[in-house]
């Protein structure tokens, strides 16, 4: 799935299985199960991001970009509890979030992450909370920003509809600063219409979690998702 994954320009639709207990084990499965045949039928890219557990079955299982979490700049060796880049790259895993609002790193926790994932030639996302600390992020050249009001996390209420001038500013301040590096915004996002302002306000995609992973069925959503694009 690399190659395919770092070559596409097709909008991102990015689902983090947190560890919600509705994203471990068979659930985990299940959604990645949706993500391919929503993918497959839409022509849209869906990646996951379930937890470690789960990230080398799925990676071997489904034809879908799979990130990991969380990830540690560090070299291989004597650390322990620690998640080595090369670690998540022999589990299959596409790429990588890193500080994320859940898991927040030091500016040089990040730009260790940011090297390891380039040197191992996997795709980095670095989640940010305002448009400041995406120019920062844009600066250390990652793959993708992703772009979070932390207060819309979870709430239901979408970023796209309540902050849409943190969208505007945070694209127009990566641009500024790298305008390779492409752009996600999350926080709230549930539907084909949160997708399609996201890209209108000149996004690369979304990153979401709650509206999926909670769903009763994730097919649902996911189609409503890519419905617009
Ligand atoms: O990683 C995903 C984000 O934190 C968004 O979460 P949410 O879609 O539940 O608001």
């Amino acid at each position: 799935m690399h190659e395919e994954h770092f070559h596409m320009t097709a909008p991102l639709i990015l689902v983090n299985l947190k560890t919600y207990k509705e994203g471990m084990g068979n659930r985990a499965h299940q959604i990645a199960t949706a993500a391919q045949l929503v993918a497959r039928e839409s022509g849209a890219v869906i990646g996951i991001a379930p937890g470690y557990i789960d990230l080398h079955p799925i990676c071997h299982h489904f034809a879908i970009p799979v990130y990991a979490q969380h990830v540690d700049g560090y070299e291989p060796g004597a650390r322990t509890g620690h998640m080595p880049v090369e670690a998540i790259k022999l589990a299959g895993a596409a790429g990588s979030l890193v500080n994320h609002s859940e898991r927040r790193l030091t500016l040089a926790e990040i730009e260790l992450a940011v090297r390891g994932i380039q040197t191992q030639k996997l795709s980095s996302v670095v989640c940010t909370n305002n448009d400041i600390t995406s120019a920062a992020a844009a600066a250390l050249g990652p793959d993708y920003v992703a772009i979070e009001p932390p207060e819309l996390i979870g709430s239901g209420v979408s970023v796209a509809k309540a902050n849409p001038e943190i969208i505007r500013r945070s694209v127009a301040a990566v641009r500024a600063i790298n305008p390779k590096v492409k752009i996600l915004t999350g926080a709230g996002i549930q539907s084909g219409e949160c997708v399609k302002i996201a890209i209108d306000l000149g996004t690369d995609g979304v990153l979401l979690a709650s509206s999926v992973v909670k769903a009763p069925d994730p097919v649902v959503i996911l189609r409503d998702l890519v419905s617009k694009l």
